[in-house]
This record gives C-alpha cells, sequence and structure tokens, in this order.
C-alpha cells in the first residue's frame, strides 16, 4: 500500500528543525522595543513625581527593576502562547515556535529576570513599587495571556492596564505614593492602548482568525473595529488635553500633543472612511511614534515650563 507523504505545515517545518540558542533569541523574549517604550514611560512618571532632579539612586534600580519584571512578563507571554504564535505568520519565527529554545529554558529565564528585578525595586526602591509592578507583571503575563485573550475581544482594553502602569511605577518609585497626576498618565497609555492594537488587529485580522483569537475584528468585524477605534481616538484627544487642565503640564505640551491627537484622529479617520491596504499597519505605526512623541513632550515641558509638584 501506497503511504502519503507526509505533509508538514510552515510552523511544524520551523518546529522540527530547531537552531541554536543565542542572546538574540533570550532579547527578544523580552519585547525589547515594548519594554523601551514602557521604560520612557516610567522615567517620565519619575521626573514629573519631582520638581528637582530625580535622585539617579533611585532611577538607575527603578528603572532595572521594572524593566527586568515588564520582560519577564514579555517572555511568560511568549511561553504561554507558543501555540497560538505558530499559528500565525507574524510570530511563528519567534524563539519557541522556531524551536531556537525550549519551553524550560524560557522559564527559567523569565523566573530568574523576574524575581531579580522584583527583588532590586524591594531592596533599592521601595516595597509599594515592587507590589505594583508585580500586580502589572501578573496583570499582563497570567490575566491577559492565560485567560482575556482567549476569552473575550475586550481582552486588550482591560489587559491594557497592566502596559499602562509605567508612569505609575516610576512615579512611586521616588515618592512611595500614588498621586492623581499619575493615574492621569496611566489613563493616556489605557485610552491610546485599544486604537494601538486593533489598528493592527485590522491588519492582521486573517491572521488572528486562522489562530481562533477573539480579537474584536474576528468577533465584530473590522467595520466595527474601526469605528471602535475612531471613538477611543477621541476619547484619546480628550484625555490628553487633562495635564494641561489640570495644570500638570504647560503650553508646549498643550501644542504638541494637540497636533499628535489631530494626527492620530486623521488616520483613524481615513481607516474609516478611505482606507488603503496599508491605513491599518501605518497607523499602528503612528501609534507608537505618538506616544513616545507626548511623553517627550510631558518631559520637555516640565523642565522647560512647568514643574508639576
Ligand atoms: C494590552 C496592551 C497591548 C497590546 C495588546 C499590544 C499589542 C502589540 C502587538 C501585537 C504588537 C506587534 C508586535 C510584533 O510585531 O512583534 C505591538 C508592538 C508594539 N507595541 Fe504594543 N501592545 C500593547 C501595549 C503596549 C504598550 C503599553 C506599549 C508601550 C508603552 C506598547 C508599545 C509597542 C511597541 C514599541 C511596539 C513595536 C514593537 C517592535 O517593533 O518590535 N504596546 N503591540
Ligand atoms: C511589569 C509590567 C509593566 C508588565 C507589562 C509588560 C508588557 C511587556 C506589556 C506590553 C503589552 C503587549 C506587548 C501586549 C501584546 O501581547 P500579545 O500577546 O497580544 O501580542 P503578541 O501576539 O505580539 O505576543
Amino acid at each position: 500500500m501506497m503511504t502519503e507523504p507526509v505533509q508538514f505545515t510552515t510552523s511544524e517545518t520551523l518546529a522540527t528543525t530547531p537552531k541554536q540558542a543565542s542572546w538574540r533569541d533570550y532579547l527578544t523574549l523580552t519585547k525589547p522595543n515594548v519594554v523601551l517604550l514602557l521604560l520612557l514611560t516610567a522615567l517620565v512618571g519619575m521626573c514629573l513625581a519631582t520638581p528637582t532632579w530625580v535622585p539617579w539612586q533611585l532611577m538607575v534600580p527603578g528603572l532595572i527593576g521594572i524593566g527586568l519584571m515588564s520582560g519577564s512578563a514579555a517572555a511568560v507571554n511568549h511561553l504561554v502562547d507558543r501555540h497560538i504564535d505558530a499559528r500565525m505568520a507574524r510570530t511563528l519565527r519567534r524563539p519557541l515556535p522556531s524551536g531556537a529554545l525550549s519551553p524550560k529554558q524560557v522559564l527559567t529565564f523569565a523566573a530568574t529576570i523576574g524575581v531579580l528585578g522584583f527583588i532590586i525595586l524591594a531592596v533599592w526602591v521601595n516595597m509599594l513599587t515592587a507590589w505594583l509592578t508585580l500586580a502589572s507583571l501578573v496583570g499582563y503575563a497570567f490575566i491577559y495571556t492565560m485567560y482575556l485573550k482567549r476569552a473575550t475581544p475586550q481582552n486588550i482594553v482591560i489587559g491594557g492596564l497592566a502596559g499602562a502602569a509605567p508612569p505609575l511605577l516610576g512615579w512611586t518609585a521616588i515618592t512611595n505614593e500614588i498621586h492623581p497626576f499619575a493615574i492621569m498618565l496611566v489613563m493616556i497609555i489605557f485610552t491610546w492602548t485599544p486604537p494601538h492594537f486593533w489598528a493592527l488587529a485590522v491588519h492582521r485580522a486573517k491572521d488572528y482568525a486562522k489562530a481562533e483569537i477573539p480579537m474584536l475584528p474576528v468577533t465584530h468585524g473590522v467595520a466595527f473595529t474601526k469605528t471602535c477605534i475612531l471613538l477611543y481616538t477621541i476619547l484619546l484627544g480628550v484625555i490628553c488635553l487633562l495635564p494641561y487642565v489640570v495644570g500638570m503640564s504647560g503650553v508646549i505640551y498643550l501644542v504638541g500633543s494637540t497636533i499628535l491627537s489631530c494626527w492620530f484622529l486623521g488616520y483613524a479617520w481615513k481607516l474609516k472612511y478611505a482606507p488603503s491596504k496599508l491605513t491599518a499597519y501605518n497607523m499602528f505605526k503612528f501609534s507608537i511614534w505618538q506616544l513616545f512623541g507626548l511623553f517627550i513632550l510631558l518631559l520637555l515641558d516640565h523642565y522647560l515650563v512647568t514643574p508639576a509638584l
């Protein structure tokens, strides 16, 4: 009897031909570009918490601790999602689906840098920051990745709180207190997350459908998602005015952030009413520059115009 030749899917082929692990694979696990932006938002939280220069004795261990724990959360995300990552074109070359690293290596790495980060924050910063950072790690690595991501199209809205936390973590690292101004910075990132992610999800809707992940474009359609993106972008524009309205930031921030908000709104409008093939992806890319720009503006304004406290 003739036997059919075994047909491997792309991901299976990758998984059966493991490549040598390198330090780059470990770096990839930490989602370094995401963590760098998270650290910028934490640094801005630190700077805005005090009218004077941030003491380096808190800043350095604060950023290292938050960075290590964020990297650990990202590595757990790679571990938990390895099977769905193997089914999506965007993620199938990651260290686990490609076979470069084993689940045990990733678990050991995530636990090591996570515990190290917690100890650094607990010993050299303060316990409030250590616990809040741990809560963010649990929020992203466990609540979002293990449960919400597979359970509801509101996954990234709720899970976004963990990624939005770093300005608060930076603030508490300096003052050991939760201040309403820090919560306002968290609200900016929290409101920014849906247009940031859903723009990419619209671009990659087929991938998410294939992996059976209930992202909004899969469950409610692309047209509805574009409407949600537009509404969240308008809300973000309003929330971005708050730092000026409450007197935390001045005119540099007001002018710069308004330009960024209008620009982002332009993308959201185009995406809804006159999209080209690349509008969603371009909006996703712009979202990263927008958040970067907003936090740089907060920083410039703080040192040139308005020390917050
Ligand atoms: C639940 C919340 C979030 C979700 C679901 C999300 C989702 C994503 C996804 C799927 C990507 C593409 C990654 C890739 O291509 O490998 C991405 C990229 C990115 N995200 Fe987010 N994100 C979230 C929150 C954040 C936050 C809070 C920040 C920073 C403050 C951030 C910054 C970035 C950056 C910088 C990139 C580009 C990464 C690169 O080019 O390597 N994201 N995000
Ligand atoms: C301690 C602390 C502040 C923790 C938060 C750390 C962190 C890395 C947040 C970023 C959120 C993010 C990139 C979500 C994408 O996950 P996804 O699984 O939807 O995207 P993927 O498909 O690209 O993996």
